[in-house]
């Protein structure tokens, strides 16, 4: 993990936007542009603190909007910029808190920095100092001097992004250069540049746009309307979710397994009916939509739950599953068990479990293994289950 401190610069007019207001409170699938940046920080765990950059005739607006769409991380300083972009980065400098860290500076116009291009930008920071966002140019470039026109080499040409990252020290060293020599450049690894050093390049994606004229703004409501379809075909696939439970043989209790009671000289021990294979694919089926697992929905010091029905708590989780928008694909499980003997059993356990779950009987597969006689099982001091879930999205929800 490579903390660092982001500036972001949201202190322009967006002439260039025409929008007749500063592009930052612009609405991109119903969130201001500037909280589609801030989210993009504020869900990256290494970014521990964040200065944001407004002008001072919208501080108060800016307040509101943090209020009304809070990006989803407290430590936010609101701090007035200057006439300059390279003015308001240096009021954000001066507002750090902790200058221990590294900063990233970005502009609030380029809401799709990822999260992967943030962390590879923080590792090469953490390396080299300085380091920013760039891809290698597409087009043709022509350097226009009077008259003559001056083809570049387009292989050494990298079109610079944000963020840009570096050690406080050495980009304060550089804007405090930059401030007294009166000097301004277009982006701030030019700054640091002026001080003999430099930045390395990490490769960046050209949907890491700035939105600046009104086409951008066209690009960022498609990229976005590509990223839900993307969500959506990803929800639309499948969840893996595996289980396992042990419980003890014991005298004087019943031996359910499966919802079917077999007749035997022992039975589970447990807080409810100590159905080992339902607690299993239950079990399977909370890890499959990421929600844990039995003992957090059903904790066992809850005397509601004492000698539970486990067939009930498999129906409960799987009314969650359904809940969350997914069906059964299947189930594999297996009993692992010396004694009693389950064959006669298993598929009677087999059609239990799909009416619990309210599937076909082909989705559900059910066997049994002894252990050898080895380990506790094997001794028949107590039997355990495993099981494989598969879901998949109902296409309905
Ligand atoms: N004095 C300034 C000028 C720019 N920026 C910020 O720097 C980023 C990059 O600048 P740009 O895209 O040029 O934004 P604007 O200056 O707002 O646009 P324009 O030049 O079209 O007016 C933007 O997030 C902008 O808000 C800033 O914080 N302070
Ligand atoms: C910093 C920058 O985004 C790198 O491409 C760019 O130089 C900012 O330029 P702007 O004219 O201030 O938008």
């Amino acid at each position: 993990m490579t903390n660092y401190t982001a500036i972001v610069l949201a202190a322009g007019q967006g002439k260039r936007m025409l929008a007749g207001r500063n592009k930052q409170f612009l609405m991109l699938d119903q969130l201001p542009l500037i909280i589609h940046t801030l989210t993009a920080f504020a869900k990256d765990s290494w970014c521990k603190e964040m200065v944001l950059v407004t002008n001072e005739q919208e501080h108060k607006q800016m307040e509101k909007l943090l209020q009304d769409y809070p990006p989803g991380m407290e430590r936010i300083h609101l701090v007035d910029g200057g006439k300059e972009r390279q003015d308001s980065v240096f009021a954000g400098l001066n507002a750090i808190q902790n200058t221990d860290l590294p900063v990233f500076i970005h502009d609030g116009a380029r809401p799709f920095v990822s999260l992967e291009q943030l962390h590879r930008l923080a590792k090469t920071v953490e390396a080299e100092q300085a380091a920013l966002l760039a891809v290698p140019v597409t087009d043709t470039i022509k350097k226009k001097d009077g008259n003559t026109l001056t083809t570049l080499d387009r292989k050494t040409l990298w079109a610079a992004q944000t963020p840009q990252g570096f050690e406080f020290a050495l980009i304060y060293q550089a804007h405090q250069q930059a401030q007294d020599r009166g000097y301004y450049g277009t982006d701030d690894a030019s700054l640091v540049e002026q001080l003999g050093r430099e930045a390395t390049i990490v490769k960046g994606s050209y949907d890491n746009i700035k939105l600046t004229t009104p086409e951008d703004l066209q690009k960022a409501e498609s990229y976005l309307a590509n990223q839900r379809k993307g969500k959506k075909e990803e929800s639309a696939m499948f969840r893996i979710g595996q289980g396992f439970d042990v419980h003890q043989l014991t005298e004087g209790r019943k031996c359910i397994i499966g919802g079917v009671e077999i007749p035997y000289e022992k039975g589970l021990l447990g807080h409810s009916d100590a159905d080992v294979l339902l607690h299993t694919i239950a079990d399977a089926c909370l890890g499959a939509i990421g929600e844990g697992d039995i003992g957090k929905h059903f904790p066992d010091t809850d005397p509601e739950f004492k000698n539970a029905d486990s067939g009930k708590l498999l129906q409960h989780v799987f009314a969650i599953v359904r809940e969350k928008g997914y069906e059964l694909g299947n189930v594999d499980c297996t009993v692992i068990a010396q004694a009693p003997k389950m064959a006669p059993y298993i598929e009677e356990i087999r059609a239990n479990i799909a009416s619990l779950m309210d599937a076909d009987l082909d989705r559900i597969n059910v066997k049994a293994t002894t252990t050898e006689h080895l380990g506790f099982a094997g001794r028949k001091e107590g039997i355990a289950a495993q099981a494989v879930v598969l879901l998949q999205n109902n296409p309905q929800s």
